[in-house]
């Protein structure tokens, strides 16, 4: 039985203020049942997760660089995150994909150096509406899973989260039916690579506009373990009810 996982990523949005919703947050989460994550800018890394310490909530990080350390100016490391307090961190967002572009062969390596570090490895996909307007969902994502994912994947070092780029902040989702396809495409795929029992220990997570009034409908829905969540992980009044459909589902 996969255990279901509710993560929270800040992206750019936080200084020290915001810890008072991580505060609040943790207070309300002790009889959660779901795992939950929360992933602040760098900067708050190591008090966030001295915060979260002997709690429900973990910490992650939201990228790394391959390399474990050297002359790569602005970059963090999966040890140093680990030696923050990271137990995850979120690799391949198309944030960072377009920002940065990088690739699937990045995010793999990026990927092989989160599990050196021990680090759970949060590796997302996601295609444009213009690719899912032309009918190329599927394919997309099968070639991004197939390239962002090196071997040794297993249910304790990787969690795959599939967000359609269309639906990051925009308040569009898709039907629970687009979310169900690429959920079991991704399922079936992951099967087919790694076997049945390694498949079926990978949590599948959604992302893009999960808010309290869909996340009950979005947990239902065939192969989803949990949610990435951007906007609505920033304030705990926001992520707490996101949390207890999840934990009720
Ligand atoms: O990109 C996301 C999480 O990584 C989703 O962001 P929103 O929940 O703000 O749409």
């Amino acid at each position: 039985m996969r255990q279901k996982m509710a993560a929270g990523n800040w992206k750019m949005n936080g200084t020290s203020a915001a810890l008072a919703e991580l505060e609040t947050l943790i207070q309300g989460q002790h009889a959660a049942t779901s795992e939950l994550l929360i992933c602040p800018p760098a900067t708050l890394l190591s008090r966030a997760a001295e915060l979260a310490a002997v709690s429900p909530v973990a910490i992650g990080g939201q990228d790394c660089h391959a390399a474990t350390s050297g002359a790569h100016t602005g970059d963090l490391s999966s040890d140093m995150l680990k030696d923050a307090g990271a137990t995850a961190v979120i690799l391949g967002h198309s944030e960072r994909r377009a920002d940065h572009s990088e690739t699937s062969e990045d995010v793999a390596a990026k990927t092989k150096s989160a599990w050196s570090a021990g680090l759970i490895a949060i590796v997302c996909l996601g295609e444009t509406l213009a690719e899912r307007e032309s009918g190329d969902t599927l394919s997309v994502v099968g070639n991004q899973l197939a390239a962002s994912l090196p071997d040794g994947a297993t249910g304790q070092n990787t969690v795959i989260a599939y967000e359609p780029v269309w639906a990051i902040g925009t308040g569009k989702v898709p039907s629970l039916a687009q979310i169900a396809e690429v959920h079991d495409f991704l399922r079936q795929a992951l099967t087919t690579r790694f076997g049945t029992e390694m498949a079926d220990a990978i949590r599948l997570l959604y992302g893009g506009s999960v808010k309290p009034g869909n996340a009950a409908e979005i947990f239902a829905t065939s192969n989803v373990d949990g949610a990435l969540v951007g906007g609505a992980s920033l304030k705990a009044a926001d992520f707490s009810p996101i949390i207890a459909a999840l934990d009720a589902s």
